[in-house]
């Protein structure tokens, strides 16, 4: 029931870190903003990640004792060719933009499909234009679970990076309480914007419905 496509078997999502990361390398990338500037930025790649993925940090420099963080799902279709099924590509744009004026670090996941993997997503995609269903009934259909994502990665990456306190961008109180869970305490959580358009809207109506923090009167 809960295996991904490439057949791992999740974690459970709460208790203590069992194991720790450490960096492999730091090496800096200039990274492009919307308004296509550049702003240099630090990749780092990590060892001993618990699920074995090449999740990245991107790390702007900051000064805050309590850095801004960011913890971005890979979505392929929305990161790289602007799909506008969801609001993924904006909210990047949206963090490299802050991030790069402010500081902060992005944690760009490769937890695609909300841990389902891209394939899977294509296939939930299907089942949401031929029957209807929401992202989330898709999901079922496909025999997974709402959402596979497990943020341990996460809570070690920024351990690694020796970071244990932060303020977090994000509208989804699953990965607050997991952070904190993992040992993260999460100072401040600071709302990301609502890129709301008409092909998008029902995609965040329905995770609004689920539980997102996400104020649909707005729009980006
Ligand atoms: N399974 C599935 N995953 C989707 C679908 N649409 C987008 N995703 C994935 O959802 C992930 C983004 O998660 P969201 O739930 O949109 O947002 P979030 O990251 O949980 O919350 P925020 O921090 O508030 O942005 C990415 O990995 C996308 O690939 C879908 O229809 N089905
Ligand atoms: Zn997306």
């Amino acid at each position: 029931m809960l295996s991904t496509s490439s057949g791992e078997t999740p974690q459970p999502r709460t208790g203590p870190l069992t194991t720790q990361a450490t960096v492999r390398t730091r090496v800096e990338v200039p990274v492009r903003r919307s308004d296509r500037d550049w702003r240099t930025a630090e990749m780092v790649s990590f060892t001993g990640l618990a699920d074995g993925r090449e999740h990245i940090a991107v790390v702007f420099p900051f000064a805050q004792a309590v850095p801004l963080v960011r913890v971005h799902s890979e979505c392929l279709t929305g990161d790289v060719f602007g799909s506008a099924r969801c609001d993924c590509g904006p909210q990047l744009t949206e963090v490299v933009d802050l991030f790069s004026d402010r500081g902060g670090i992005l944690l760009y996941l490769r937890q695609e499909g909300r841990g389902i993997g891209l394939y899977n997503k294509l296939e939930a995609y299907r089942l949401q234009d031929d029957r209807g269903l929401d992202t989330f009934a898709a999901n079922r259909e496909l025999n997974f679970s709402d959402d596979l994502r497990d943020y341990r990665v996460a809570a070690q990456m920024l351990r690694a990076l020796g970071v244990t306190r932060i303020r977090l961008r994000t509208n989804n109180p699953d990965k607050i309480h997991q952070l904190e869970n993992y040992g993260i305490t999460v100072e401040e959580v600071l709302p990301t914007g609502v890129h709301r358009t008409e092909r998008n809207h029902e995609y965040l109506r329905v995770k609004a419905e689920q539980g997102h923090t996400i104020l649909l009167g707005e729009s980006s």
